[in-house]
């Protein structure tokens, strides 16, 4: 998260860290108490290596009462996701267990209905990623507000030329961005998860290139889906 500011602990209990040896690689949050919502992009960077779900977590090393590190049951990526572009960047991660809720654990709602978000609507990312563009790590959360902007401006060629569909949003990037590592995080409106930070460009904090999200309504009967088949 670039120019953001250090989150009050706890106070977004829906995120996770996704880790591989102990390492955060990317963020997700809880969708169901079995339920990770993250990004397909993020397995690239675990190879074949023991993937974990970290929960309850405000700092990434000192022990806190609610944090739990959980095993993965099941990884779900999106079937259309693929390495060469942005498209269908999503990740739905089964854990091992359920999570009792608690003040540090809690579930974030998504949005169901599909219908775009308004441009310049205020929404947050938050996350564990990058909080300089020299790859500074924090060691807790941060978050950032962003306003969207309209898929017409962000396909304006001075931006993404066309290439952003109806299944992507965008927010400003004018010094204020997500970054590397908060892939898999959500974009909260209204309280509500719209979108799934995707990895962008790599760049952050340009604003010529603004922070791309995978948006969540598009994808609600592919998550129906498989949670049909996993419960039968
Ligand atoms: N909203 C922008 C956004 C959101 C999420 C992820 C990213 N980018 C990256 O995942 C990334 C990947 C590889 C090298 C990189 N270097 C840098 C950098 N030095 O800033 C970023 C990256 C950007």
């Amino acid at each position: 998260i670039l120019r953001g500011q250090e989150t009050p602990a706890h106070q977004r209990p829906y995120m996770t860290s996704l880790q591989v040896s102990g390492k955060h690689i990317c963020g997700g949050f809880l969708i169901a108490d079995q339920w990770v919502l993250s990004a397909a992009h993020c397995l690239q960077d675990a190879g074949n290596a023991t993937l974990q779900v970290l929960v309850g977590a405000h700092s990434l090393s000192e022990a806190e009462p609610n944090k739990r590190l959980l095993g993965v049951r099941k990884l779900f990526p999106h079937p259309n996701s693929s390495v060469e572009n942005i498209y269908n960047d999503l990740l739905l991660i089964q854990l091992e267990e359920r999570v009792s809720p608690s003040a540090d654990v809690q579930i974030l709602p998504f949005q169901r209905e599909d219908r775009s978000v308004p441009a310049g609507t205020q929404c947050e990312v938050a996350g564990w990623g990058f909080i300089s563009n020299t790859g500074r790590l924090p060691d807790k959360l941060h978050h950032v507000e962003l306003s969207v902007i309209s898929n017409t401006v962000c396909n304006t060629r001075i931006h993404y030329d066309g290439s952003i569909t109806e299944k992507l949003m965008c927010t400003e990037s004018k010094r204020k961005d997500s970054c590397k590592g908060d892939s898999g995080g959500p974009l909260v409106c209204n309280g509500v998860a719209e979108g799934v930070v995707a990895t962008g460009a790599r760049v952050c904090g340009n604003w010529k290139k603004p922070g791309i999200y995978t948006r969540i309504p598009p994808y609600v009967d592919w998550f129906d889906s498989i949670w049909a088949a996993a419960h039968q």
